[in-house]
């Protein structure tokens, strides 16, 4: 994948970064990035949230890094967290292909371990938006640390990817059933294939 960008993508260009990678998983080989198709609706969410603070939990090779880092307001930072170290390494090199390793700080390590630290090493007062799409079984989890953390504040958008396919049930049910988030499903279809998929966005009510 790594290879396909420096080679097809142009220098500097997201677009082409992410294009790049669409084309190289529609053609050669499948990867587990959000894709074009959920991609156009986590711009979309993005864009009509417009955050200062962002959180991406984790970061794979980047590409949801990148479609959101292209889309902040100057002077917005995004945070991505990732604990294998050969997925880090091939994310720095993609979010610096694109150009926007200034708006980027990817955390090596467990979210689970980085979510407490985040404020004191960051100096994050609290997330304007977060997209969750590491493994499924931890969403709820770090939602719930994030709550406690103080990191969510009043309108604080979570975007899960998955929440079909692989799915992630548990998390789904409390979204939908807490009184402290709205919550919406965004229908799609898996990335790069024709199955089922879909985002859902909650927004924190405090
Ligand atoms: C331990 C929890 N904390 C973590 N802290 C930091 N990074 C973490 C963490 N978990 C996982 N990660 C990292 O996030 C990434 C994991 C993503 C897991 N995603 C999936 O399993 C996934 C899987 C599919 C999928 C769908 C259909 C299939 F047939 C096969 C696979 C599609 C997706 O869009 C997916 O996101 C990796 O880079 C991993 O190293
Ligand atoms: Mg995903």
């Amino acid at each position: 994948m790594l290879k396909a960008v420096q080679k097809n993508a142009t220098k500097g260009d997201p677009q082409s970064v992410i294009s790049a990678i669409d084309h190289y998983c529609r053609n050669k080989e499948w990867a587990m990035n959000v894709g074009d198709d959920k991609g156009l609706i986590l711009d979309s969410v993005l864009t009509e949230v417009n955050p200062s603070a962002a959180l991406e939990l984790g970061t794979y090779c980047g590409y949801s890094t990148v479609r959101i880092a292209r889309l902040l307001s100057p002077g917005s930072k995004l945070i991505t967290v990732e604990f294998n170290p050969a997925f880090a390494a091939v994310a720095r090199q993609i979010i610096a292909y694109a150009g926007l390793q200034d708006k980027v700080t990817l955390v090596e390590g467990p979210s689970g371990d980085l979510i407490p630290k985040l404020r004191e090493r960051f100096g994050v007062k609290s997330f304007d938006f977060v997209f969750l799409d590491h493994w499924k079984d931890r969403y709820l989890l770090d939602t719930k640390l994030l709550e406690d953390c103080g990191l969510l504040q009043k309108g604080t958008v979570l975007l899960a990817d998955n929440v079909i396919c692989p799915g992630t049930p548990e998390y789904l049910k409390y979204v939908r059933s807490s009184p402290r988030y709205e919550s919406r499903y965004y229908k799609s279809n898996l990335e790069y294939t024709k199955l089922e998929d879909g985002l859902e966005k909650s927004v924190f009510l405090g």
